[in-house]
């Protein structure tokens, strides 16, 4: 007969046949249902809804927020809860909110190293959780906390699993970020650029990153880069300025085609340019009805006004387009509020790197973040957002974990867009791990547009990695017409924007991306403890009076 003091495990209905049971010395933690079969590694074993508490909540009841030792990105029980045991169990959102997961979220145990990695999704305010390797019935799913535990865990750490010791060896290759510690006192959640008017034009000096200066563009007509975009054949030249007005009143009249007339008059054709495929990915934008108009069809157009003469006489065979002709070196205006976007996507960066670690891979990561829009462009007259927003990527490295030599930061996020553009299309809707060239709509003759407006991947995108890409990333990226790349970490030996060689400059390549370092004395390289100075002293880089970053590539043997 069973006794009333009995104590059963607490139950939790959990669809991949997790359970809850408890052991000693650690309280609840989270098993592999001993009844069911092992769980492959790379299983999505839980997503866990979580609760956000705002900063002046968690202050007041919670712990003591800004104490420097709560970490974003991971854990936050560093301190001792000041009201309640809440700060054992909350994570801290990417935004410097605390979080708390419901479900199984907050019941697994710590480990080091640990068998199941997190994600936190701020898509959908969720926890996802993930194995890293096969776990066999009845095995504790355990994930990591961070360095500083509160407890001294079961088991212990033994010196071979040890992280700290793991990375500490600085000739890993890895350009420093394999020897990082995460430190947690460093770290800062301050956006430098969230205050003030995010409209302001910030100087060079003021960006919290270096731009590398391309040699002056060939112009050749396979530098006249394009997008695509909707157009329609006009019956009547008398329904121009109707068009016109119904374009301002819909809000097409964007900036992203401000670049190009609206009006192409060719062969006694008149033709109305009326949004870009980005922002319709899939059908044109439907039409006044009483203007009984022919239906709008894709046409090519180029992605920039021309900058000198030769490329206006290129670009206006295929869409008449703006002459703006600008300084050969100038470079892009970027605004306080481009700054903050970009501050954010490569903290995303650095702790997808940190996250990495977690998982024993190698800390490098590669983030693809939805494009800036200035606020002025972002709504529509009733405040309405113009458009959709499109996804942003994120991957961090894998060559460990798939023992696959090609598994590299960057092209794992391309991937990941091409995965993600793959399966927009109903053709390839149920091929959801289809493969990248399958997704880029070429396997087989059929031919998908994607969501940025191209068949490329990343055309307008700023893809922002850790480091500096090598000769097989750069491509990739050059493949995928990636608008610009802005990484952490020089790479001396490996590197191909700017160290070995820089991919976009070289002869005969048909795109060229802009190049920028994130300046080592940032907040964010701050995050990161890294003793990168002493492998890189061999590579020198100056930075003239524009604050334009100059490497010089010549190593020394
Ligand atoms: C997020 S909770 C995990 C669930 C917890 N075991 C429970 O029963 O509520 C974190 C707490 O679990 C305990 N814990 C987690 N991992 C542990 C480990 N490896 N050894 C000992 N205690 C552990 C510590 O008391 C810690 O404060």
């Amino acid at each position: 007969m069973e006794s009333a003091a009995v104590h059963h495990d607490p139950q939790h209905l959990n669809s991949t046949g997790c359970v809850i049971r408890v052991s000693e010395g650690k309280g609840r933690g989270v098993y592999g249902s001993a009844a069911s079969k092992p769980i492959p590694r790379d299983s999505t074993i839980e997503i866990s809804p979580v609760l956000f508490f705002s900063k002046s909540e968690y202050e007041d009841h919670g712990i003591i927020f800004d104490s420097p030792l709560s970490v974003p990105f991971a854990y936050s029980p560093l301190f001792p809860g000041k009201h309640t045991v809440l700060n054992h169990y909350t994570f801290v959102w990417p935004d410097g909110r605390m979080a708390l997961a419901l479900g199984l979220g907050s019941l697994f145990n710590h480990s080091d190293p640990p068998n199941v990695s997190f994600k936190l999704d701020t898509s959908t305010d969720s926890i996802r959780y993930i194995t890293t390797r096969d776990i066999q019935t009845g095995e504790e799913l355990c994930i990591f906390y961070g360095h500083k535990l509160w407890f001294t865990p079961v088991g212990g750490v033994t010196e071979e699993n040890d992280v700290r010791t793991t990375y500490e060896d600085p000739h890993d290759g890895w350009g420093g970020l394999s020897i990082v510690e995460f430190d947690e006192q460093s770290i800062t959640s301050v956006n430098p650029f969230a205050e003030g008017n995010a409209e302001e034009p910030l100087v060079e000096g003021d960006l919290p990153f270096m731009r590398y200066k391309l040699p002056p563009e060939e112009e050749t007509p396979e530098t006249v880069r394009t997008i695509q975009a909707w157009v329609v054949d006009i019956p009547d030249q008398r329904l121009i300025t109707t068009i016109l007005k119904w374009l301002k009143q819909v809000n097409l009249d964007s900036a992203e085609l401000a670049h190009l007339k609206r009006i192409r008059k060719q062969n006694g054709t008149t033709t109305f340019l009326i949004a870009s495929q980005a922002a319709f990915p899939l059908d044109p934008p439907r039409l006044p009805e009483h203007l009984d108009l022919l239906s709008p069809y894709l046409h090519i157009v180029p992605a920039s006004s021309a900058l000198t003469p030769t490329q206006l006489n290129l670009k206006t065979v295929l869409w008449p387009t703006m002459f703006t002709p600008r300084r050969k070196d100038e470079q892009e205006r970027w605004s306080r509020g481009k700054a903050a976007w970009a501050w954010q996507a490569m903290q995303r960066t650095v702790q997808a790197a940190v996250e990495a670690i977690h998982n024993g891979e190698y800390p490098i990561a590669a983030h693809v973040p939805t494009p800036y829009e200035e606020p002025s462009c972002k709504n529509n007259a009733d405040g309405i957002p113009s458009r959709e927003a499109p996804k942003e990527f994120v991957a961090h490295d894998t060559r460990k974990s798939t023992q696959h030599p090609l598994r590299h930061a960057v092209i794992n996020t391309i991937r990941k867009v091409a995965d993600s553009a793959g399966s927009t299309s109903s053709i390839y809707n149920d091929k959801a791990e289809s493969d990248a060239s399958i997704s880029q709509g070429e396997s087989d003759g059929r031919v998908t547009p994607l969501q940025n407006g191209t068949n490329y991947l990343l055309t307008s995108l700023t893809l922002f990695t850790t480091h500096e890409p090598c000769v097989m990333c750069s491509m990739a990226l050059l493949h995928s017409r990636v608008k610009e790349v802005i990484y952490l970490y020089p790479m001396p030996k490996t590197g191909a924007c700017g160290s070995i060689t820089c991919l976009p400059t070289l002869k005969g390549v048909n795109h060229r991306y802009s190049i920028a370092r994130w300046k080592p004395d940032d907040q964010i390289s701050s995050l990161i403890v890294s003793i990168a100075k002493k492998k890189y002293s061999r590579v020198t880089t100056s930075v003239d009076d524009h604050g334009v970053l100059h490497i010089d590539t010549k190593i020394d043997a």
